[in-house]
């Protein structure tokens, strides 16, 4: 029998109507060799596909649901809120509420201008920095995943790492040629670029821990020696929080490692699954926006009632014990996999901030892209499709990351650790 033989006939039919039958290539299933799954309803840690498998879920829509799916209170929040119309081009007190407990909650955001994506997110804080600082050149960092604005879509994690397209036909050589790339904890390459170009930088752009090729987070000060290069250069810091914001702790990644970036983007979290994205920071930075300045961006849908209701509903659900819950299960997965791996002789890193967990099988130690592209990439698919088949749903590629959620008990946790068990004793290698 055929696990999952509605879903492949909707991915044929799809086929035809959308390039690749999908709407973002992450979704393809390519790199684990799998049809992809048509998801029909999720509650909780849960989801179920079109054939009624059942799943427990790691991927969380790519990060944004912390409070699991169709949470009771974002569920009659968004009711509440739509009975009264779904958008109205005007302002609403929600764009207030939610505005407030961001910039209550992240000290280096005291203004924040709402959008409907990270990408949105990213390419409008690169307007920011160029128009503010006057300079063009920007430095981004090896499998770093910023969207797929024209200046990021370079040596860019996610999709693109996953489908080997390090550079896409389409973005302008005028304009790749503006943005420097180096590998991502490598202080000694950050210092030589500012050598070279240091008074032309206008921003460093960073995940403040990589969630896009698997999860890699800052070694050796990283954070820390970037403040401080980009301060002695007039360049602004750019933390992309739009996948570490409101996950890896109640003050985002930069509350966690205590480095205070000068323009912060989010999305995921605070659009509690509906299209949310932002970016703030210090407030001489963002009255250069218009109409308070002179640099553009705008958006019909931005700061959405519906998308601001979600947003506010799900942080409203968080507090610091929230995550320390949600750490807890991260390390009871964490600690089953160490010693599943182990039983079986499966090589296994295991990297991990808050609840982004990445799991890489190497011996070596995962602190940039070239050391995340050591895992056996075959062994991973055969792995992805074992997990699949019982019931545990991981992002199909070794590239992204895990998630949590407050939903997810530890009697899940421990069903996913054997289920792991059950995978790697197929380890023949
Ligand atoms: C760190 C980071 N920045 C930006 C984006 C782009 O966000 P979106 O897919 O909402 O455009 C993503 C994920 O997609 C991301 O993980
Ligand atoms: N970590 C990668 C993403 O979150 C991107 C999702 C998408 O492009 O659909």
């Amino acid at each position: 029998m055929n696990r999952y033989e509605k879903s492949q006939k909707l991915f044929e039919e799809a086929k035809d109507l959308l390039p690749g039958g999908v709407n973002s290539p992450v979704r393809s299933f390519k790199s684990v060799d799998m049809t992809p799954i048509y998801t029909e309803k999720g509650k909780g840690s849960r989801i179920y596909d079109v054939d009624g498998n059942e799943y427990i879920d790691y991927v969380l829509s790519w990060g944004p649901l912390i409070v699991g799916h169709a949470h009771d209170a974002v569920v009659s929040k968004l009711k509440e809120v739509m009975e009264k119309g779904t958008s109205f081009g005007t302002n609403v007190a929600y764009e207030n509420e939610l505005a407030k407990i961001v910039i209550d909650r992240v000290p280096s955001i005291e203004k924040i201008r709402m959008v409907n994506s990270g990408t949105e997110a990213t390419m409008s804080a690169l307007r920011l920095a160029r128009g503010y600082t006057g300079r063009d050149k920007i430095l981004k960092f090896e499998g770093n995943y910023h969207g797929h604005g024209d200046s990021l879509l370079i040596k860019a994690g996610s999709g693109v790492a996953t489908l080997g397209l390090p550079d896409s036909p389409g973005v302008p050589e005028s304009i790749a040629q503006n943005t420097i790339t180096v590998p991502y904890n490598d202080m000694e390459s950050v210092r030589y670029v500012f050598e070279q170009y240091g008074d032309d930088l206008a921003a460093v752009i960073v995940e403040p821990v990589s969630g896009n090729m698997g999860v890699v987070p800052p070694v050796n000060d990283f954070l820390q020696n970037l403040r401080k290069i980009t301060e002695d250069h007039g360049t602004l810091l750019i933390f992309d929080e739009v996948m570490t914001g409101f996950r890896v702790g109640y003050n985002c990644a930069q509350g966690h490692f205590g480095v205070s970036p000068d323009l912060t983007c989010l999305g995921k979290v605070i659009g509690g699954g509906l299209p949310v994205g932002a970016y703030g920071g210090k407030r001489e930075i963002m009255q250069r926006i218009a109409p308070e300045g002179d640099i553009y961006q705008a958006g019909t849908l931005s700061g959405n009632p519906l998308a601001m209701a979600a947003g506010i509903a799900t942080l409203s659900q968080l507090t610091e014990e929230s995550y320390e819950a949600i750490n807890e299960k991260a390390d009871r997965l964490v600690k089953g996999f160490q010693d599943a791996a182990e039983e079986f002789g499966v090589p296994l890193q295991v990297n991990r901030a808050g609840s982004m967990l990445g799991f890489f099988f190497t011996d070596e130690e995962v602190i940039n892209f070239e050391k995340a592209q050591t895992s056996d990439l075959e062994w991973f698919a055969t792995y992805y499709r074992e997990m699949a088949e019982q019931g545990i749903f991981l992002p199909p590629s070794q590239f992204e990351g895990m998630f949590l959620s407050t939903e997810h008990t530890m009697d899940e946790i421990d069903q996913t650790v054997e289920a792991a068990r059950n995978a790697f004793k197929k380890y023949n290698k």
